[in-house]
């Protein structure tokens, strides 16, 4: 299988504003990827570069191999930007006027309003949709056509808690019938439980491109002790400046050591004279991580 998304060097500018810059992204065939950063990064701009709806000033991008042209959408579905509906009609009326246009058999209605769990209220008035209901209306219109990728813009915005966890397993459910999934978010929390790996964008560019577990790892020894500056001096003796560094409020010491050795970390700052009141396995949460990537410049919740 062709790679379901690749740009080279995709970069978009708006006069003197670079919103995309020198933007290299690999979607692998069959994975949620969580392409994720805070407001003003860049994400909708690259999506909307991606489905062919404004023109990168520079770079290359492919969907399932296809440069943009007339086909290279054929076999992609997307959510950008909050989905149009007639309010008047109800979600299976509208979801048959999206087949009719895209020249999908109305056959499809069903299983796709069944996909999104809507087929209960399908008869109902668009107007009278919840927000939830929406999107999830939304993404089984960009189901119709069968896509094996699915770009999706922020599919949980604004949602509430249990709308989100819909959306969650809806597309935990996608990827495992075979279905590519690319989709943006400022939400850490909402990136961890739903892709396997992620795309971290600030201020344009890419700054890391891992699996989630692989962002959270990189795991410390913290040591709260006294008198602190004695228990640093001890540590930066015994295992080089290198592995010893101080947190950012100065009042813990992160070691770059196996969690094994605690134990003898302790004993060594007893004998020295230090009294430990903490020595504990601190593993980055998603937060920190994408905080420290991100010089911190987000209004993610
Ligand atoms: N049509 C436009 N004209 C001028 N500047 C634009 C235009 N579209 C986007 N930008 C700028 O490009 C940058 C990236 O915007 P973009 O909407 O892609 O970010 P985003 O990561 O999707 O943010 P959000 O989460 O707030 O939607 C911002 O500085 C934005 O102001």
């Amino acid at each position: 299988m062709s790679t379901p998304v690749e740009t080279t060097a995709l970069t978009k500018r708006y006069g003197p504003i670079a919103a995309v810059r020198d933007l290299n992204l690999t979607v692998r065939p069959g994975e949620v990827y969580g392409f994720l950063g805070p407001n003003g990064a860049g994400k909708t701009t690259t999506l909307r570069m991606l489905l062919g709806l404004i023109k990168p000033t520079s770079g290359r991008l492919r969907l399932l191999g296809l440069a943009p042209g007339p086909r290279h959408l054929d076999r992609v579905g997307a959510l950008i930007e909050g989905p149009s509906f007639y309010p008047y009609l109800s979600g299976r009326d509208n979801l048959r006027v999206l087949a009719d246009h895209a020249g999908v058999s109305r056959s499809r209605v069903p299983t796709v309003l069944a996909t999104v769990d809507l087929t209960a209220r399908a008869g109902d008035r668009y107007s009278v949709y919840s927000l939830g209901m929406k999107q999830r209306l939304g993404l089984a219109g960009a189901l119709l056509k069968e896509p094996e990728l699915l770009i999706l813009d922020e599919p949980t915005n604004g949602l509430d808690p249990a709308g989100m966890a819909d959306m969650r397993v809806t597309i935990r459910k996608l990827a495992a019938d075979g279905c590519t999934v690319l989709l943006s978010s400022h939400l850490l929390a909402e990136v961890e439980q739903t892709c396997d790996r992620v795309g971290v964008i600030n201020e344009g560019r890419l700054v890391t491109e891992s699996s989630v577990a692989e962002l959270r790892s990189g795991g410390t020894l913290r040591v709260r002790a006294e008198p602190v500056e004695r228990a640093r001096s001890h540590l930066v003796s015994q295992l080089g400046a290198g592995q010893v560094r101080a947190d950012g409020a100065g009042s813990a010491i992160d070691l770059r050591v196996d969690s094994a050795r605690a134990a003898e970390i302790n004993h060594g700052l007893v004998d020295a004279g230090v009294s430990v009141s903490e020595l504990r396995w601190h593993e980055p949460d998603l937060e920190e991580t994408f905080l420290k990537l991100t010089g911190g410049g987000t209004d993610a919740d």
